[in-house]
């Protein structure tokens, strides 16, 4: 059989990934696709140094790989909204099938994304684009499909963990951190998606929609990043024995759905709290099958390519398939889909991490404990640190049960209107996960 022909767009930390594997793994890919697959044109303004491109046709202008009639594979490897998003549409256009990495792009724009390709008969593969080469869209599209899912979460921005993990284990600074995991290719092009949870929910948002049927809702997802959060709530954190990870939660409620990104902390036994570096992890529960967990690398050059070219693989596998007859992009027809409620995030329910900054007065406890009961707030536990007072005040960490979060932002304002508190309270919400 001749072999399929692809055009790269974008030669760089997962571009050059990918053409490095094709080539290494020639072989191997072409025993299990049946054909050949031959990159025909790479476009990108920069090349990564680690490609040797000298047999390859390297062009500057993206569109030139999008309207080549040979091209039937189109790999949109740029990243950002703009151009990649003229890239996608317009190799639909053409009859082109595309594979993409770009989160981004798809949280925003997927469900125009996805209804072009469908009324073209093209297929938009996109594997790469949730928890790099871990490959956990297959997993709850196809493998957990008999299901209906009751939620998912998962540790899913490699660069966030790592900042977090190497925070933690060797006590470096934030910036750091943040500074090797762009060196290592790990960070987007503008770092802020990683540490401020934007990239998570773009994530969160794609998986949400193939585990429960939803178009994308990328705009209605809680986004916090792990920016504000400090050594010493890590530091009491564990002294309580919980770890704080950086989580993404989906979750099915009678009410509506969660969609939710921010620090959470988890007991230190569970396995996501020992998900370290720049690996993922992400958990999925159905009726059926219980809890299932994906673990892998989320970021770098070659465990993306991986997920990459699974799905240029996939694709060369149903070119011949009706394209009623496809897997869905979202995993359910696309006439399926259902307009659940995504939640507001004082409507989610969850238990707290509060830490309290009062001074040392007589009765403090007991106004403390009043503003919680009063509001049906239980508390599982209360811990105070002496040895760490500054200027008279004392923190006190409480360990709440579950509560609707508009409960708690009730109780936070009390709190802050004590004479005896004169910081902001700490909120960061807390999962058992089991
Ligand atoms: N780096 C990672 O570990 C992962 C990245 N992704 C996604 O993969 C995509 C690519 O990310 P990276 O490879 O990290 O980015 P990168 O910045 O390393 O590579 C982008 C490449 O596109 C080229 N490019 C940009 N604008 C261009 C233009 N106008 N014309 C021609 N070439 C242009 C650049 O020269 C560069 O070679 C993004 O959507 C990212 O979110 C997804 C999973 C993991
Ligand atoms: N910047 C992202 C790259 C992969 O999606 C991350 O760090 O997870
Ligand atoms: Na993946």
């Amino acid at each position: 059989m001749k072999p399929v022909k692809v055009g790269i767009c974008g030669l760089g930390t997962v571009g050059g990934g990918t053409f490095n594997v094709l080539k290494r793994n020639a072989e191997e890919i072409s025993r299990r696709a049946g054909r050949q697959i031959e990159v025909v044109q790479v476009a990108s303004r920069t090349i990564n140094p680690d490609c040797d491109t000298s047999t390859t046709e390297v062009v500057d202008d993206v569109f030139a790989i999008v309207d080549n009639p040979e091209i039937e594979i189109v790999v949109e490897l740029i990243g950002g909204e703009t151009l990649a998003k003229e890239i996608v549409l317009r190799a639909i256009e053409n009859g082109k099938h595309v594979v993409t990495a770009n989160k981004a792009l798809l949280a925003v724009h997927g469900n125009e994304i996805f209804a072009r390709a469908r009324a073209r008969g093209v297929m938009v593969g996109f594997e790469a684009a949730v928890a790099g080469g871990i490959p956990v869209i297959k997993a709850i599209r196809e493998g957990l499909a008999g299901n209906r899912i009751n939620w998912l979460t998962g540790i899913i921005n490699g660069t966030g963990n790592f900042i977090l993990s190497e925070m933690r284990e060797k006590g470096r600074t934030f910036e750091d951190v943040l500074q090797e995991a762009q060196e290592l290719g790990y960070a987007e092009a503008d770092p802020t998606f990683d540490v401020e949870g934007i990239d998570a929910a773009h994530k969160l948002t794609i998986l949400a929609s193939i585990a429960f049927g939803i178009p994308l809702q990328f705009e209605k997802a809680y986004t916090e990043g792990i920016t504000q959060l400090t050594t010493a709530d890590v530091n009491y954190a564990e002294a309580l024995g919980y770890r704080i990870k950086h989580l993404g939660i989906a979750r099915r409620t009678d009410l509506g759905i969660e969609l939710r990104v921010h620090p959470t902390l988890i007991p230190e036994d569970r396995l996501l709290a020992n998900v370290n570096g720049v690996m993922n992890a992400v958990m999925v529960n159905g009726d059926a099958v219980g809890s299932t967990l994906y673990y892998g690398a989320g970021a770098g050059m070659e465990p993306t390519a991986s997920a990459v070219i699974a799905d240029i693989i996939d694709v060369m596998r149903s070119m011949t398939v009706l394209p009623a007859d496809q897997v869905p992009a979202l995993g359910f027809q696309a006439d399926q889909l259902s307009e659940h409620p995504i939640l507001a995030i004082d409507e989610c329910e969850s238990a707290y991490y509060l830490r309290i900054q009062a001074k040392d007065h007589p009765g403090v406890l007991a106004q403390v404990a009043s503003i919680m009961s009063v509001r049906g707030i239980n508390i599982e536990s209360i811990m105070q640190k002496e040895a760490d007072e500054v200027d008279g005040a004392i923190p006190m960490i409480l360990l709440t049960h579950r509560v609707e979060e508009q409960r708690i932002n009730d109780a936070i304002l009390a709190l802050e209107a004590l004479d005896t508190v004169q910081e902001p309270v700490v909120r960061i919400r807390v999962e058992q996960l089991n």
